[in-house]
């Protein structure tokens, strides 16, 4: 099966680290290899534009991609956003010049408007919702440039912390979608020769994602010790409990979030537990 990622840009290095924590490593391959075998044996990435992706798996030449949510809206392919991701994270926003007096687009109402976008369609969709009078001008990319330039009034670009904008003279009035990384299938993967591997690989993956940031905590505790050690963790730490074979001590098993870890480890070592080992969680599979 193939999964269809990123060959360059924003989401290259994200996607790569991501399949990583799922045990999916591309095998050394030339560097300029556009379908690369991985340890996984009948896996393989092609790596390909993101923009391109959402067509890619709708033609089921790969049956899995990660592109952006804007990418998908934009192509309008008929492809299934399966998994949302944690990084990609981007507004799509309608941005004018700093200088003019409006603030918001309803005040745009009625003003000619030539927007620069790389996104045509949605652009196209939300000036028709906002009753715009615009003409939508098709670009490749460096949108914040065009209005400084006279090629274009406003754009409709991808803005993260809005310190382009800035840089170019612009201000955000409205967001006009919200954008991160996804995993999409083709509609048809189900029927597919290959479903087994390809749930497999979604199970993975939503494994990987379940365990990220979680760690498991094992800990000893003196038998007079252990009610003390059990009421200090937090409540929704609900621990496992084993006595150590031949001894008044006790076992404590639990799970907790990264950033409750330095709290957790404190409260259980003043209440008396002692041998605290921290492991990281690779999969939780549900
Ligand atoms: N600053 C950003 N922060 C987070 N995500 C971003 C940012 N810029 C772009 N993205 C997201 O990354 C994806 C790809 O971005 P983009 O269109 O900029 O192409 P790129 O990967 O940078 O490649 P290119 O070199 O063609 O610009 C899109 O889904 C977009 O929403
Ligand atoms: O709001 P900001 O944090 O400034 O981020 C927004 C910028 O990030 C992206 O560009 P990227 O860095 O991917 O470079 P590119 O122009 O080569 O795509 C995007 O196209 C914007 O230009
Ligand atoms: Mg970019």
């Amino acid at each position: 099966m193939k999964i269809a990622i990123p060959n360059k840009g924003r989401l290259q290095q994200p996607t790569m680290q991501f399949l990583q924590s799922v045990g999916i490593k591309p095998l050394a391959s030339d560097d300029r290899a556009l379908i690369i075998p991985t340890s996984w044996e009948g896996v393989q990435l092609v790596m390909v534009r993101t923009e391109d992706i959402p067509n890619i798996v709708e033609s089921g030449a790969a049956e899995l991609g990660i592109t952006g949510h804007d990418y998908v809206v934009e192509s309008g392919a008929d492809v299934e956003e399966l998994i949302a991701l944690d990084f990609g994270k981007s507004k799509i926003v309608l941005a004018i010049p700093q200088s003019w007096k409006e603030n918001s687009v309803e005040e745009l109402k009625g003003r000619e408007l030539r927007i620069a976008t790389k996104y045509y369609n949605i652009a196209k969709e939300y000036v028709i919702k906002k009753e715009l009078n615009s003409r939508i001008i098709k670009i490749s990319g460096a949108a914040e440039v065009m209005p400084s330039l006279g090629a274009a009034d406003a754009i409709i670009d991808v803005m993260s912390t809005g310190t382009t904008l800035k840089l170019h003279g612009l201000k955000p009035i409205d967001v006009v979608m919200d954008s991160y990384a996804v995993v999409i299938g083709n509609r048809n993967w189900i029927k597919s020769e290959e479903a087994d591997k390809i749930n497999l690989v979604l199970t993975m993956m939503k494994g990987a994602i379940a365990a990220k940031g979680k760690k498991m905590i094992f800990m000893n505790v003196p038998d007079s010790k252990l009610d003390e050690v059990i009421s200090s963790l937090p409540a929704m730490l609900a621990p496992a409990i084993t006595r150590l074979s031949r001894s008044d001590i006790w076992e404590v098993i639990t799970v907790a979030d990264e950033d409750i870890l330095p709290e957790v480890i404190a409260k259980v070592k003043a209440a008396g537990a002692r041998d605290i080992v921290v492991i990281d969680i690779e999969k939780v599979v549900k």
